[in-house]
């Protein structure tokens, strides 16, 4: 296993209650998957990925990575948040090119994947822009080709493509797939929308109140996939219902 979360619980105190976030959650994460957690607003889908990516400890339980306890930030684990990270005082092109810097990559060299991944992300022709002189959603792409541009092991992306417009998510998904696909990479992504979950994961995981596993499906539906086939796809409706319905259950 690649990534494992053991039995955490994860408590917030604040003004002298104690808010319970997850509660005895474990998951085990294989090298190489594409995982997406499915569940609706605060049933603690950031709360887990900050604590996969090691910026937040559980309060007890343990997550390991690569069978090591996990205690701090690993470089190999990439983590896009849903708040905005990017450096206000670089522009696009050396936004993306910091993780290159960071690792030592030559300049010519680091320009060449830079540039590669902002067209690959829509984003040709903003590489001086500045992140305030972005939209919201131009602002998500150039924070994930500065993900990509660091080529992590293991990727923890936060709802990534929920402020885009249909159209630019569809092409997104597709891109991303892409590119993960033959990299050996492993993904965990976070959403609450179903086809998305279903359009990117080898297997979705569907949580409920405080974490609670509602549903764990592997997802065997043919790759490539593109949305236009997906949504008349038979097994792809049955499954749709399917997590429909658990999700359904998070709220009864
Ligand atoms: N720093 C914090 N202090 C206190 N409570 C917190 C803190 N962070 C999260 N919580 C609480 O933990 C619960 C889970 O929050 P979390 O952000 O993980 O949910 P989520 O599933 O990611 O929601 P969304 O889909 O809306 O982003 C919520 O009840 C939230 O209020």
């Amino acid at each position: 296993m690649s990534l494992t979360a053991d039995a955490i619980t994860k408590q917030f105190v604040k003004d002298d209650s104690a808010v319970v976030a997850l509660r005895e959650f474990s998951l085990d994460i294989e090298q190489g998957s594409f995982v997406t957690l499915l569940g609706r607003s605060g049933c603690g889908k950031s709360t887990l990925l900050n604590m996969l990516a090691g910026l937040t400890e559980p309060s007890s339980g343990e997550i390991r990575y690569h069978a090591r306890r996990l205690d701090g930030p690993e470089t190999s684990i990439g983590y896009l948040t849903q708040h905005d990270t990017l450096m206000p005082w670089r522009d696009v092109l050396r936004n993306v090119e910091m993780p290159l810097e960071i690792r030592g990559t030559d300049a010519r060299q680091r320009r060449e994947i830079a540039l590669e991944l902002i067209k690959r992300v829509g984003l040709s022709g903003f590489e001086k822009h500045y992140p305030r002189e972005l939209s919201g959603g131009m602002r998500r792409r150039a924070s994930l080709a500065r993900m990509l541009a660091g080529a992590p092991e293991t990727l923890l992306m936060d709802e990534p493509f929920g402020a885009l417009d249909a159209q630019l998510r569809t092409e997104l998904q597709e891109e991303l797939l892409r590119l993960w696909q033959g990299s050996g990479q492993t993904v965990v992504f976070v959403t609450h929308d179903i086809e998305e979950a279903l359009m990117l994961g080898d297997r979705v995981v569907v949580l409920g109140s405080l974490g609670a596993i509602l549903l764990d499906r592997e997802i065997t539906l043919t790759r490539p996939r593109s949305a236009d086939d997906l949504r008349v796809d038979p097994e792809f409706v049955s499954l749709h219902r399917e997590l429909a319905g658990a999700l359904k259950e998070a709220v009864s």
